[in-house]
């Protein structure tokens, strides 16, 4: 596997930026998200690494080889889009076998045969490796599509939102298993998302994307503990953070130019009191927590409660913050 280092890059279509000057260097082996709403150039990130765009500025290397004028295939990736796209006429076998069979690969029927059923494997499609691909669940098709990018050793495997199309428990088992797969292989993956559950439990480094800039890369830790600003605030947790008014609750001790007070639930401490600051509103039953829908003023909070914490609808509760989080008028984060 390789590295992967773009500078300076930018792309518009027409007048709209897709992405703006990016900077980001990916390590051999590392495993980053690119989180971001619709429209933040996550895909148009990812193309411009495989090729299929041309940047307008910047420069894109991979293992230390500039990128520019090579075609997608010259460039050594592998990408897996949102949507399975096997070749519906060939079996599972013949579609993971597919890629290495390119003459420009040279790979002998027993080493193929090898690999495939090795990916298979690791994919857990291993049993259907006979039936045509149009035969399969979505998950199943998925996993195929996964594999087929696996089957080769690219320098970087770029995955589009892998797994966006699949009902929320295979999309969980999922998850851990292309975590264990890239562990495995050490491989290089850039993988792009709108989900924070994929991005906090896959990634060595998550990437915010804000309206085609990259605006923070950490750790999950990082991203989530010590956001940069406001958009990145907001972008991880559930629930929410609550932005609030620096003078609404007692507890705060704000630096000076601070405007809003980004608060989560291990920022809000709780206290059952008739005369208290807040009420609540009403309780959202999750199963093994509640959201606790609170009322301060004309502000609302949403806060993480423990299902056995003896509050109801109507109460009124105190609130006291224990070192939230400071933003200015810029929305950048004041320490
Ligand atoms: N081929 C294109 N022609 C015109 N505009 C485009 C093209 N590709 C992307 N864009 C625009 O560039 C911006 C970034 O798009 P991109 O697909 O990279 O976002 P994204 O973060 O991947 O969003 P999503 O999560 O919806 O896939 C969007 O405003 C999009 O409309």
């Amino acid at each position: 596997m390789a590295d992967v280092t773009l500078k300076g890059v930018s792309k518009s279509f027409g007048d709209k930026r897709a992405v703006e000057g990016v900077d980001l260097h990916i390590k051999d082996g590392e495993f980053v998200v690119l989180l971001g709403p619709t429209g933040a150039g996550k895909t148009t990130t990812l193309r411009l690494i495989a090729g299929l765009e041309k940047p307008d500025a910047g420069t894109i290397s991979i293992g230390g080889r500039p990128m520019e004028g090579l075609a997608p295939a010259g460039r050594d990736v592998a990408f897996v889009f949102q949507q399975y796209s096997l070749y519906p006429h060939l079996t599972v076998y013949e579609n993971l076998a597919f890629p290495l069979r390119s003459p420009a690969r040279r790979m002998d029927a027993a080493a193929v045969d090898a690999r495939v059923r090795q990916v298979a494997k690791m994919v857990r499609i291993d049993h259907k490796l006979e039936n045509r691909s149009t035969r399969l669940s979505g998950g199943e098709m998925q996993r195929v599509a996964i594999g087929r990018a696996l089957v080769r050793r690219p320098a970087i495997y770029l995955m589009d939102e892998p797994l966006s199309s699949l009902d929320a428990k295979l999309r969980g088992e999922l998850r851990l298993e292309l975590k264990r797969i890239q562990k495995e292989l050490g491989a290089t993956l850039l993988y792009v998302t709108h989900d924070q559950i994929e991005a906090m439990t896959m990634a060595d480094r998550i990437g915010i994307l804000a309206e085609g800039r990259l605006v923070q890369i950490g750790t999950p830790r990082e991203i989530y503990a010590d956001p940069a600003n406001l958009h990145v605030a907001a972008r991880l947790g559930q629930p929410h953070i609550n932005i609030v008014p620096v003078d609404l609750l007692p507890g705060a001790t704000p630096p000076r130019g601070a405007t809003a007070i980004g608060a989560r639930t291990e920022h809000i401490a709780i206290a059952a009191s008739e005369g208290g600051n807040a009420r609540v509103d009403w309780i959202e039953h999750l199963g093994d927590q509640n959201h606790l829908h609170i009322r301060v003023g004309a502000h609302k909070l949403v806060t993480l409660a423990d299902p056995d914490m003896p509050v109801n609808p109507g109460d009124r509760i105190d609130l006291t913050l224990k070192n939230p989080l400071y933003f200015g008028q810029d929305g950048q984060r004041l320490v």
